[in-house]
């Protein structure tokens, strides 16, 4: 049986784990899939390329608001979807064949499994062990039993993009992050969608403030069906039916499944190796990245409580030198993390929401600003924008920011950076510069807004 040093279970983030450090050192990786993981094949990357697309569409459908005339004449899907594609699949081999290739790497293509705690099989029939392995295999669309038993053809995330041509009624099923984006997505570019919430507004992990206003945004935007409780999901190919436990119905041409992911570690055979999981199913590490068995490793989407991929790229750095500095170990910094929706509007958010502060107990105050109110959200010609900033009124520091609107994913970095360096709102707001008439005024002036006890 082969022996390596390392070995990687996944090729997303964890293929970022063969640092310099393991130069000579023989490293196998294993991939199931598209080489390079979710984020480039089937996630963040060209999810963020069909929005830009999408924002082109709606740029276009607007530009009369602002004295420029212009017709949207459609989206050519094809063009599109190959603009995309023809950018990340040699990205995706040419990441195959730099690890097929490498001195000391070797790839096995298939779905590994342990067979003992150093040893993992692969269902091509190789076997190897290693002294040290990463579990970094990531997490995959969870399907509801109503749609899973229903026999009907539906998508997911994973199979959406790549599809031949521009369905003309979407049904979104789950109106969380990828709901959202998607439904942007193909309203923009000519589908008419429908988002289908169990909740009574969508993205309800949101600050319900910044929830509510964006359900009343995406209600002049897609058909949304709130409160939805499925029954039953019926159709062919030509039409998806989608039954609901009040009596109602839709109808759409495709359906599009996005109602969460859950951590690939049930199909690891994890027991053969006495890898503990939590409860929820992902495999369970420490604060370092290590699991309960000595030598074995795990990060991002199948062991992190975020599934995001700053983060998981993040643990993966953290994992990277612990490998190989047993004395000095690192640790996780999960303090501040920030998540955007790349929808429309945009919306990024850090910290506490107001009701976890309230939960909490927590003395906080809140300061809003409109991005109508400045002088850029003027020239964009704002009506829905909004920053939310709540702060320790005693210590000054940033408890939570909460933004929608125009490139909300960027403006919000100076307050992951204020919370992240333990920086005061007082010293934010007038220690530096701000570009006048930037957008980021609106971060500013919210700063400015919040009632502290000392100035
Ligand atoms: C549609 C979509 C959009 C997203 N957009 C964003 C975004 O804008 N920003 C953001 O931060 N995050 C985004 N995410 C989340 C982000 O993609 C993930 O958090 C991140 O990719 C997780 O990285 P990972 O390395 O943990 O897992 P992955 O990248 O999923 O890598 C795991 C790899 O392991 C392989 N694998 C699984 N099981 C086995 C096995 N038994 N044997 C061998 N190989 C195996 C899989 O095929 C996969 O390639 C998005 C996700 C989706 C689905
Ligand atoms: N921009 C980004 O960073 C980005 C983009 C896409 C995905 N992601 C990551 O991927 C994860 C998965 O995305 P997602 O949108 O699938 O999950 P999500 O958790 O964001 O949203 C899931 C939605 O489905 C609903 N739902 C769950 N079970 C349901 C059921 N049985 N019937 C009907 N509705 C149901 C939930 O109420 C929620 O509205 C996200 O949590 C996020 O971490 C991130």
């Amino acid at each position: 049986m082969a022996d390596f040093e390392l070995a990687i279970i996944g090729s997303g983030s964890g293929n970022s784990l063969i640092t310099p450090d393991f130069a000579g050192k023989p490293v196998a990786i294993v991939e199931s899939g598209s080489f390079g993981g979710t984020c480039l094949n089937v996630g963040c990357i060209p999810t963020k390329m069909y929005v830009y697309a999408a924002d082109v569409a709606n740029t276009i459908r607007h530009s009369a608001r602002f004295g420029v005339d212009s017709r949207f004449e459609g989206a050519r899907w094809a063009d599109i979807r190959d603009r995309v594609f023809g950018r990340i699949d040699p990205i995706s081999a040419g990441g195959l064949a730099y690890r097929t290739n490498g001195e000391n790497t070797t790839t096995f293509l298939g779905r590994g499994q342990f067979t003992g705690p150093k040893t993992i099989k692969v269902e091509t029939g190789e076997e190897f062990s290693a002294d040290q392995i990463v579990i970094a295999a990531g997490g995959r669309p969870m399907i509801p039993d109503v749609v899973a038993q229903s026999g009907v053809t539906y998508y997911t995330s994973d199979t959406i993009m790549r599809i031949d041509k521009l369905p003309e009624r979407l049904l979104t099923l789950g109106a969380g992050y990828i709901g959202a984006e998607f439904a942007h997505v193909f309203s923009a570019l000519g589908s008419q969608v429908t988002v289908v919430s169990r909740g009574m507004r969508l993205l309800r992990h949101l600050d319900s403030e910044i929830a509510d206003r964006f359900t009343v945004v995406a209600s002049g935007q897609w058909d949304l069906k709130l409160s939805a409780q499925l029954s039953k999901v019926t159709g062919d190919a030509d039409e998806i039916r989608l039954d609901f436990l009040d009596g109602t119905s839709l109808v759409g041409d495709a359906l599009l499944v996005a109602t969460g992911r859950v951590s690939n570690a049930d199909t690891l055979d994890l027991p053969a190796a006495g890898i503990a999981t939590t409860i929820d199913g992902r495999v369970q590490v420490d604060c370092h990245g290590r699991t309960n068995v000595e030598g074995v490793w795990a990060l991002g989407d199948v062991s992190s409580d975020y599934q995001l991929k700053h983060v998981a790229n993040h643990e993966a750095r953290v994992v990277a030198h612990n490998l190989t500095h047993p004395e000095d170990l690192r640790k996780f910094d999960h303090r501040f993390v920030p998540a955007a929706v790349f929808t429309q509007p945009q919306i990024a958010s850090v910290g506490l929401t107001e009701e976890a502060a309230r939960a909490r107990d927590l003395r906080y105050v809140v300061a809003t600003q409109d991005f109508g109110d400045t002088a850029y959200g003027w020239a964009t010609e704002d009506q829905t924008g909004i920053c939310k900033l709540i702060a320790d009124p005693d210590t000054g520091l940033l408890l939570g920011a909460h933004l929608m609107g125009y490139q909300a994913s960027n403006l919000i970095q100076p307050l992951v950076q204020a919370m992240s360096f333990g920086q005061r709102v007082q010293d934010v707001a007038r220690g530096q510069y701000w570009i006048h008439p930037a957008l980021m005024e609106v971060v500013e002036n919210a700063l400015l807004k919040l009632g502290l006890n000392e100035s």
